[in-house]
């Protein structure tokens, strides 16, 4: 019998329903897109990969403390040395205050070198009664709003592709490692390569679901269910301990430390109600998962200027309800992850930002980021409950 070659993409997931995926409007230029990507150059090793599961794992026994961050969503136009370097060195100064606190490493993982594909509440935006497709992110189509910049183009893949190598030259000294929402599902198989530890996604080291594409049944979590990178889930207020379980089940079978993280985004409000369950449920279920705490997506609201906006008191607010609900159930807080920037912008009020400033410098293109004093200000107050944690525990 003549061996058959295993395919040359991860295909398992085609077929289940895929939320939030755009409506590509040209099929040839899809397929041939897809081609390029799927012989393009990987863009993280395995090893590497399969080295920060090890350092997750460590996280997951409470000898590591996690710190994810970066952008909302990244711009092609971006990838310049300053405004990356703003960035990691935001990144690596929050990590030195953590580290202090904690009296263990600190992982960090950027939301860098290809967070491009944003899922939206809307597919569509309404501007003085013309509607365009809502702005998916830059590996889809571009933010201005023209019929011919909205049109989701599946060459933008090739483009993210470029700009996540660029801005990985910068990101590799700093010693980071990177992350993005896997949403766009054409992009992330295409760049998925057969190793010798199973299927990689080499388009980055650790991949999330996202809140709106976590169904145990689709067609994102099939995906991440094949790949050997460590995996996140975010979990919003709505998750039930049933969903959480079979997630967990389902991402982590063979219970390894450090291949799943759930990230909860529940907001400061619900936290302290919503959490304690999921917890206690996977605690109990015996798989291992690092839990982080996201306390931006659960706390966005409108400002009287109509800017969408997060108070960095209502942020402090919700890691404070993520460290009391952790304590509470004698287990570690694993990690904090932000959507923040090195630059000076005014999109979320806190500090030096009043809601009065938000017009000056917005310039995030989907949801507010803290700025690099805000940033520094959430990772001293994280150090603050790290250094409270009880005698012995
Ligand atoms: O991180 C992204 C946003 O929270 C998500 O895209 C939803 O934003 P929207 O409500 O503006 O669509
Ligand atoms: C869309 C995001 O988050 P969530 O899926 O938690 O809403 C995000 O992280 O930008
Ligand atoms: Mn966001």
């Amino acid at each position: 019998m003549i061996a058959t070659e295993a395919p040359a993409v991860l295909d398992s997931w085609r077929g289940l329903p895929a939320a939030q995926q755009p409506g590509w409007p040209d099929p040839g230029a899809l397929r041939e897109a897809v081609a390029w990507l799927s012989v393009a150059a990987p863009l993280v090793t395995a090893e590497e990969t399969d080295r920060l599961t090890a350092l997750l794992g460590r996280a997951a026994r409470g000898e590591a403390f996690v710190l994810q961050g970066g952008d909302c969503a990244e711009r092609f136009d971006h990838v310049t040395p300053e405004r990356v370097g703003g960035k990691l060195v935001t990144l690596s100064r929050m990590a030195a205050v953590l580290e202090a606190a904690a009296g263990v490493p600190v992982v960090r993982v950027g939301r860098i070198a290809g967070q491009f594909a944003k899922p939206r509440s809307a597919p569509a935006e309404t501007r003085d009664g013309v509607s365009l497709p809502s702005y998916r992110g830059d590996v889809v189509n571009g933010a201005e709003f023209t019929a011919e910049a909205r049109t989701p183009d599946p060459w933008r893949m090739v483009r993210a592709h470029r700009a996540s190598a660029a801005t990985l030259e910068l990101v590799r000294p700093a010693g980071v490692h990177t992350s993005h929402e896997a949403l766009l599902l054409e992009y992330e198989s295409a760049l998925t390569r057969r190793r010798a530890g199973g299927w990689y996604d080499t388009s980055a080291h650790l991949l999330w679901i996202g809140e709106r594409t976590r169904d145990p049944d689709g067609a994102h979590v099939e995906f991440a269910s094949r790949i050997a990178n460590p995996v996140a889930v975010k979990l919003g207020p709505t998750a039930s301990v049933r969903e959480v379980l079979e997630l967990a089940e389902r991402l982590n079978p063979w219970r390894v430390p450090g291949r799943l993280s759930f990230i909860a985004r529940m907001g400061a409000d619900r936290v302290r109600e919503a959490l304690p369950p999921l917890v206690r449920a996977v605690a109990a279920g015996g798989v291992p998962v690092v839990w982080l705490c996201d306390p931006m997506h659960g706390n966005t609201v409108t400002a009287p200027s109509g800017h969408k906006t997060r108070l960095v008191a209502r942020v402090l607010e919700e890691v404070a309800g993520f460290f009391e609900v952790h304590r509470a159930a004698g287990a570690r807080p694993g990690g904090l992850h932000l959507e923040l920037t090195g630059d000076d912008v005014t999109e979320c009020v806190g500090g030096a930002v009043s809601a009065r400033d938000l017009p000056l410098r917005y310039e995030s293109a989907c949801d507010p980021r803290l700025n690099r004093d805000q940033s520094l200000e959430v990772a001293a107050y994280g150090a603050g409950l790290l250094r409270d944690r009880p005698t012995g525990a």
